[in-house]
């Protein structure tokens, strides 16, 4: 083989890997390419996608393989580009006005990083603006023709790989704000696959390993809680900030402001679930919230999984508490900034000992659980299993509270359908839409 075909070789090699179309696709063109002896082999897809399955292919027969997994590859490539171009884009600006909402639920891609950009592979998700998503599936007929399938799903707001952190803060928490200083309870939280980017939108942006607070939600947000506390119209409620940040890592609480304090989240007789010795930090600026965050974040547990070298392992809640100076005691409103850990699948683990396949289990329960909360709200069930987990426990309050407000972001990455489908599929605003019409009735 010479450079330009092993070059193409190593190209197919990097998409088979990491992009699971590509895999479909390609195990399904393999049948063109079978040759009597060795059928079983080329046409199984399933069997060759087994890591565990011994396959002996010769290197010719490899070659043709993989040559034609490139080519479809590029087949598929053109077709989005294609499908884009007969896109009309109108991206969210920052002139746009918001619409106050109980609930919203927002999307968020992630650019390509440069390890993505060198190994070539393919952008299969298209962001329209207005709150329209698409993402591209690869598909065939029963004539083995290839198509798109294109699935549109659609968010209060959807931003594409441009975002700033900025921009995603005005049109989700930023709205939100305001309602704690009116006795609400806001809670903001980012959910999606690992390394799909929630720490960099709530905790800020990441140069190499360090993290600059100053620029994620969680800063943001602090700052303008402290421009509404300097203002007229909330002066005579004469308030107070206060700042707590805890983690839930294995269904254990642990105070973060705290040396890690291990807490517990327990229901009082009005049954509020309340995390009992929970530090509270009185804060008088910004700047000091924003050196809260940075304690907090370096003592946040983390771990690394095969799509984040620096994968969050636990659930982060920052809050910012607003009390009367004259009650001390009494809550006027609360803000709940949560990060949660990453939603994973078994190959996004890199390693396989007891202990993270057991955080990894919890993370997935703990997220099941959320789901699973948020479904039976939306089937109006009699019974919302809030206490199937810490997690779900500690949010009640943020879901059904009077004078709630929730904002959910959810993020994924490029090219993982599974993740990408399921993610979106659970969160867009045709499965949440019943979700809202029950909380406004709570409210009501
Ligand atoms: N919008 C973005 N712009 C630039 N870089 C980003 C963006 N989103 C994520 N990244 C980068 O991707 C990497 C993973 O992001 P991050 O740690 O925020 O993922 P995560 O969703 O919190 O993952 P986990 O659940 O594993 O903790 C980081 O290096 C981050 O800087």
């Amino acid at each position: 083989m010479n450079d330009c075909m092993l070059d193409f070789f190593q190209c197919s090699l990097n998409c088979i890997n990491s992009y699971f179309s590509s895999l479909t696709w390609f195990c399904v063109t393999f049948s063109c390419y079978s040759v009597p002896g060795s059928a079983d082999v080329y046409v199984s897809g399933p069997r060759f996608c087994s890591r565990t399955t011994p396959t002996i292919i010769s290197p010719q027969k490899l070659w043709l393989v993989f040559l034609e997994g490139s080519r479809a590859n590029q087949k598929f490539f053109e077709m989005i580009q294609d499908f884009r171009a007969t896109l009309e884009i109108t991206p969210l600006s920052t002139t746009e006005t918001i619409e106050p909402q109980r609930i919203c639920v927002c999307v968020r891609k992630q650019p390509f990083n440069k390890q993505e950009i060198n190994k070539k592979e393919i952008d299969v998700v298209s962001v329209p603006g207005k709150g329209a998503l698409v993402v591209h599936e690869p598909k065939h007929k029963v004539d083995l023709t290839k198509y798109l399938d294109n699935q549109v799903f659609h968010f209060d707001y959807s931003f594409d790989e441009t975002a700033t952190n900025e921009l995603v803060y005005k049109f989700t928490a930023k709205p939100l704000v305001q309602s704690i200083f009116e006795g609400g309870m806001a809670t903001c939280f980012a959910y999606g696959q690992t390394g799909s980017g929630k720490t960099h939108t709530m905790g800020g942006d990441f140069t190499g390993k360090q993290q600059n607070s100053a620029k994620g939600i969680y800063a943001l947000a602090a700052q303008d809680v402290f421009a509404y506390l300097h203002h007229r119209r909330y002066a005579n409620l004469d308030l107070s900030a206060y700042v707590s940040f805890f983690e839930i890592y294995n269904g254990k609480v642990y105070d973060l402001l705290h040396k890690k304090a291990k807490l517990r989240a327990l229901e009082d007789e009005r049954q509020q679930v309340q995390v009992v010795g929970l530090k509270e930090v009185y804060v008088t600026s910004a700047e000091e919230v924003i050196k809260m965050i940075q304690i907090g974040s370096s003592c946040r547990t983390s771990g690394q999984t095969s799509a984040n070298a620096n994968s969050s392992r636990s659930h982060a809640f920052l809050q910012i508490v607003l009390r009367r100076n004259d009650r001390a005691t009494t809550l006027h409103g609360k803000f709940s900034l949560v990060d949660l850990a990453g939603n994973e699948r078994g190959t996004d683990v890199s390693s396989n000992d007891r202990s993270t396949l057991v955080e990894t289990a919890e993370i997935n329960r703990s997220l099941l659980a959320l789901k699973e909360c948020i479904r039976s709200l939306g089937k109006n069930s009699d019974h919302i299993p809030f206490r199937m987990s810490t997690l779900t426990k500690v949010l009640r309050d943020s879901f059904i509270g009077e004078k709630s407000r929730t904002c959910m972001v959810c993020y994924h990455t490029k090219f993982d359908f599974l993740s990408a489908l399921d993610i979106l599929k659970s969160t867009s605003n045709k499965f949440f839409s019943l979700f809202h019409r029950l909380l406004w009735c709570l409210q009501v």
